[in-house]
């Protein structure tokens, strides 16, 4: 579990986020959601420890992240998988050497056992027929699916995801979706996804958290969403394309 206490980030003296509190669940799907600049990545990065807060705590599972030192922070970031928008594979790189960068960086395992760990991450997000192609020749869809690999391979007990579902269909997203969903469950990792997708928060939204303008304005889960009573909230909902589908779906109906 994560906790975010009082948590500030400031830049040049404006305020991006203020006071936000939140929790994020074990084997839970934990969903930030909200406008374009409503402070989405900033939390995210504050949460990896991309970004020091102004003031604050994240507490990984009791551990405040804030203030540690950095051989406690190296070891904290082994627990933590993160998928970057866009996957940010490595070009010159196979996809199987792709998954195995992390494991050669922080494994203490020999290269078979590396491999075979890799293996296994790509054989898990079904990807593992395209394990000697270069991120050049396999599809967006695929591309996800690697850098999930890769994101898993060391067994994280968290994992980030930044906007998973960019740039690709409607159908590949849900498999993206389905599969964040699925191996939150089997690895019992606590997974906090950055969206501004509807269809996402209604698939596999366990928790959910509104920020707008740098302020947690509503928390609840999925099936909470679509009847809340929060104005900002319900803005946000009926402006989303899955909204839009809906109310043309309903109007073509008559
Ligand atoms: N390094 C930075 N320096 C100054 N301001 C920043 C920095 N990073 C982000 N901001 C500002 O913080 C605000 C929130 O940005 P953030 O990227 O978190 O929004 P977001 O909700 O993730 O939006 P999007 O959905 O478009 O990615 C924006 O006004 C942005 O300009």
């Amino acid at each position: 579990m994560i906790e975010v206490k009082n948590l500030r980030k400031e830049f040049d003296g404006e305020i991006v986020l203020d006071n936000i509190n939140a929790s994020f669940h074990n084997g839970m799907v934990n969903m930030i959601i909200g406008k374009s600049g409503s402070g989405k990545t900033v939390l995210l990065k504050c949460l990896v420890g991309l970004l020091s807060p102004t003031s604050g705590e994240i507490r990984y599972d009791g551990k405040n992240f804030v203030g540690l030192k950095s051989k406690e922070v190296r070891r904290l970031r082994r627990d933590i998988g993160m998928l970057f928008q866009g996957a940010a594979l490595f070009d010159s790189r196979t996809v199987l050497e792709n998954v195995m960068f992390p494991l050669d960086m922080f494994s203490r395992k020999n290269r078979r056992e590396r491999k075979k760990r890799a293996e296994f991450c790509l054989e898990r997000v079904n990807l593992l027929e395209a394990a000697n192609l270069y991120p050049s020749e396999i599809s967006g869809g695929m591309k996800k699916r690697a850098a999930i690999a890769r994101a898993i391979a060391l067994n994280p007990k968290y994992l980030f995801c930044d906007e998973p579902n960019s740039g690709l269909d409607p159908k590949t997203s849900q498999l993206i979706d389905e599969l964040i969903h699925d191996l939150t469950k089997d690895f019992s990792m606590t997974t906090v996804v950055v969206s501004h997708d509807m269809n996402s928060v209604i698939n596999i939204g366990d928790k959910v958290i509104f920020i707008n303008e740098g302020v947690k304005e509503w928390e609840g889960n999925k099936s909470e969403v679509m009847g809340t009573d929060n104005e900002k909230l319900n803005d946000f909902v009926f402006a989303s394309d899955l909204f839009k589908k809906i109310k043309e779906a309903e109007e073509e109906k008559g």
